[in-house]
């Protein structure tokens, strides 16, 4: 189903012979239903496929914004990396894009469940079990993404969306990294040199910054270097971890620059009985030097994740209610 949008139609040719032709989908093969989210050149749809009632999320671009804008290397970025992450339960998928003469189409996995985040303001807090598990999907598809090259940078709770079944499914891949071949070879943390991919490159460099993920989980390192690397996605996942069991972000203040401050001078606190094993694990991963935080494999091993059945396991088994 990648790459271009076809679907094949039987059909006769002039001497009556059965063939079947090639058919591009396009707009009119789809219902277009609510709206998802809204980028500053893109709208996220809901929408059926009207010859096999499949739902969709379809992510519809506007040429003419990106190209006045200077966007098209995000947009290239993102179905680059869209199409490199395609194996993975954890990560919302590209089928295929079309356009026509107004808008590109990206054709993505629709997650019904919304945000991680609305789920944990509707209920305050996780308790362990919920964390464990959402902590476990959210690394393992992180895992995959720097196993394929790509650092994320802007991880947090609005991105990790739920599927029907209340399985992760991480999306918007507008702000990814994708590292060039030699830097793959390298560890976690010494990956922050040269990229292939780093929208901000080339033209728009002369920005003293590149991409600066949300405040409330973005690293020390993009604040004080500017050069995101594939621990920078650690540093963000153990906001997160923090936070689903805590009810709000280690790192907030009354605005962005303040939030900052605290982040550089790993200003943070451990609500009252917050639990020991969390609390360790957030510790091993909000450390300012990127090469001294935990690497993946270290964490899959923590304590707090004792139990977990890594690999396809995680995905097979049903998601704990949440209380
Ligand atoms: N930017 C995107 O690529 C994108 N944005 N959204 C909606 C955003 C809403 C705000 N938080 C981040 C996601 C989506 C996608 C991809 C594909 C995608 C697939 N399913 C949904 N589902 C939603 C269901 C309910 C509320 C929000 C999103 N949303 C998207």
């Amino acid at each position: 189903e990648k790459g271009a949008a076809v679907s094949t139609r039987q059909d006769t040719d002039s001497t009556g012979r059965p063939v079947s032709r090639v058919v591009k989908k396009g707009v009119k093969d789809f219902n277009f239903g609510r709206t998802l989210g809204e980028g500053s050149y893109s709208t996220v749809l809901a929408a059926t496929d009207r010859q096999t009632l499949r739902e969709y999320a379809i992510k519809v671009l506007d040429k003419r914004h990106i190209i006045k804008e200077k966007k098209v290397k995000y947009v290239n970025i993102e179905k680059d990396t869209l199409n490199r992450l395609t194996e993975h339960p954890g990560i919302v998928r590209l089928y295929y894009t079309f356009q026509d003469e107004r808008s590109l189409y990206f054709v993505l996995d629709l997650a019904s469940g919304g945000e991680l985040l609305g789920v944990l303001k509707k209920m305050t807090t996780f308790d362990e079990e919920c964390t464990r598990f959402y902590g476990a999907q959210i690394l393992d598809s992180i895992d995959y993404m720097h196993s394929r090259g790509v650092i994320y940078r802007d991880l947090k709770p609005e991105n990790v969306l739920l599927d029907d079944q209340m399985h992760v499914k991480i999306t918007d891949f507008g702000t990814a990294k994708i590292l060039d071949i030699r830097s793959r070879q390298r560890s976690d943390h010494d990956d922050s040199g040269a990229s292939a991919g780093d929208p901000l490159d080339g033209a728009e460099t002369d920005r003293a910054v590149s991409f600066v993920g949300t405040a409330e989980y973005v690293s020390p390192e993009l604040l004080t270097d500017k050069n995101a690397c594939k621990a920078s996605d650690l540093w963000a996942f153990g906001c997160i971890v923090y936070q689903l069991l805590a009810g709000r972000p280690p790192f907030k203040a009354g605005n962005e620059y303040q939030t900052f401050q605290k982040i550089v001078a790993l200003d943070y606190n451990f609500p009252a009985g917050f639990p020991e094993v969390a609390r360790d694990l957030i510790q091993r991963l909000l450390v300012l030097d990127p090469a001294a935080r935990l690497p993946i494999a270290h964490i899959k091993s923590h304590k707090f994740f004792e139990g977990i059945q890594w690999g396809e396991g995680l995905w097979k088994q049903k998601a704990p209610r949440l209380k």
